[in-house]
């Protein structure tokens, strides 16, 4: 029986320790926030992850799942897993303050695993610098292997079971097939390569998925100049097999927390390396854009904004998450108390506690978001707004009953019939 460390307990170190849990290895989940461990050790999860709530509970109820704030009961553990957060600074520079804390703790503590796994995003490079910094010596038998998360938020423990591939990076041959033996009952291609390439493999992939949404959304931007619709553009296109057919949808761009971040961390990285990654540069700067493109197609129906009402529908960055880091929603809602006007907003299920105090006023419900608004900003296609009795909202509202569907979720033609001003993002 394998016993592991995982180092942090977000979204990836959580979905790690409770999926290893229940592939029968033992797990200790190191978590330095006293906080989160009350909770988790009561069964409870610090943020919304369909389906993980259950693993929690049952790895607990095993008694192969425990969590502690000491560094010290990692001792003697082959396999320790790092999943601390790697944030963007201002600049777009990776911060790995947390990443360079877990390694001085590994330090302090002799921890010794016999292999150090990276799940975190790291930058291309950093690997190396940690294995010379930190696991160079005579005595450190512990080999380091990069193994990247690609994880979606919403989908995580399917995301966990079936991946397209499993990356390992790394010199050594039986600490790849340690780390490969985590993944039992998972069938997955496994690609073995060296660490830097593994660290690169998760940068291109998130910088190519950011690339296919700016991309489509220049697409839309310029159907609305010659007189297209984006959504049957994007679908014909994308039933051409070597483009495939997602994420190809158009709307207020991508958000979360990573795509932002890891995109400027990419470009960052180029630009200290010495190289112009103009494409990417462009991928980030049409992505803000679409923000302030919805902002002013607010302006192009209602005029001056100062004083209007506009209720915002969504403050996550997609649904099925409580997220709200980077949400487009709220990047919106910014320049709408800017422009002068008095925002409402309602989300399902955004985790409010993480909200910056925000001059606007957060609702209950849609309905009582939508009273009174001049406009409506569909940011999130959660389906309780898809499904919402649109004729009984619009009697809510006030002329000019301007709808913006950032997420071109809803029917156009109803929207119309129902006696609203229907916008889409690329829409004719
Ligand atoms: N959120 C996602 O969907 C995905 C995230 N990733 C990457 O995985 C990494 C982790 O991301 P998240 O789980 O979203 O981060 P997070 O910020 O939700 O969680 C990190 C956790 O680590 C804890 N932590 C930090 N330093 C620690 C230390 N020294 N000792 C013990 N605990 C410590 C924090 O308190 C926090 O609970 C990042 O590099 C991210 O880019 C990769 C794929 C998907
Ligand atoms: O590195 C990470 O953390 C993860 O980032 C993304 O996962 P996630 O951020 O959970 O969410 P996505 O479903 O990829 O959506 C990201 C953003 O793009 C937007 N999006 C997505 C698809 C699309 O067609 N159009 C579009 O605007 C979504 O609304 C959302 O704001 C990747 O999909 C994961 O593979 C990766 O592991």
């Amino acid at each position: 029986m394998k016993r592991i460390a995982v180092i942090g307990a977000g979204y990836v170190g959580l979905v790690a320790a409770c999926c290893l849990a229940k592939s029968k290895f033992e797990v200790i989940c190191i978590e330095r926030d006293q906080d989160k461990i009350n909770q988790l050790v009561k069964g409870i999860i610090p943020f919304y992850e369909e389906g993980l709530q259950e693993l929690l509970v049952a790895g607990l109820e095993s008694e192969r799942l425990k969590f502690s704030q000491n560094f010290a009961d990692c001792k003697g553990l082959e396999v320790l897993m790092v999943a601390v957060g790697t944030p963007s600074q201002v600049d777009g520079r990776v911060d790995l303050s947390q990443i360079y804390q877990v390694m001085r703790d590994i330090k302090h503590y002799d921890l010794r695993p016999k292999v150090l796994v990276m799940k975190s995003t790291v930058p291309p490079g950093l690997g190396e610098q940690l294995k010379k910094r930190f696991l160079a010596n005579s005595e450190c038998e512990t080999a380091y292997v990069s193994n990247p998360e690609f994880l979606r938020e919403g989908q995580a423990i399917k995301d966990w079971y079936f991946p397209d591939r499993i990356v390992l990076g790394g010199d050594f041959p039986k600490a790849l097939e340690l780390v490969e033996s985590l993944f039992i009952n998972i069938s997955a291609p496994v690609v073995k390569m060296d660490v830097t390439s593994a660290e690169m493999v998760k940068y291109a992939s998130n910088a190519f998925l950011a690339t296919k949404i700016s991309f489509i959304n220049e697409i839309g931007n310029l159907c609305e100049l010659v007189g297209a619709d984006i959504t049957p553009v994007a679908q014909a296109v994308g039933m051409d097999r070597r483009i495939g057919d997602q994420f190809l949808k158009a709307g207020l761009g991508y958000g979360g927390s990573c795509f932002p971040k890891d995109t400027r961390g990419l470009d960052f990285l180029s630009t200290l390396k010495g190289h112009t990654f103009n494409l990417l540069k462009a991928v980030i700067e049409v992505n803000t854009r679409q923000r302030i493109l919805a902002v002013r197609k607010l302006c192009n129906s209602l005029g001056s904004l100062h004083g209007k009402k506009i209720g915002v529908l969504g403050l996550t960055f997609k649904p099925d998450t409580d997220d709200i880091r980077e949400s487009p929603a709220l990047e919106i809602i910014k320049f709408l108390l800017d422009e002068g006007a008095q925002v409402t907003a309602y989300d399902p299920m955004a985790n409010i506690s993480k909200l910056n105090s925000m001059d606007f006023n957060l609702c209950l419900n849609a309905m009582s978001a939508a009273s009174g608004c001049h406009a409506l900003v569909l940011a999130t296609e959660w389906p309780e707004f898809i499904n919402l009795d649109w004729g009984a909202v619009q009697k809510e509202m006030r002329e000019p009953f301007l709808i913006l569907d950032g997420r071109n979720s809803l029917n156009a033609q109803n929207m119309s019939v129902l006696g609203f001003q229907y916008v889409g993002m690329g829409k004719l």
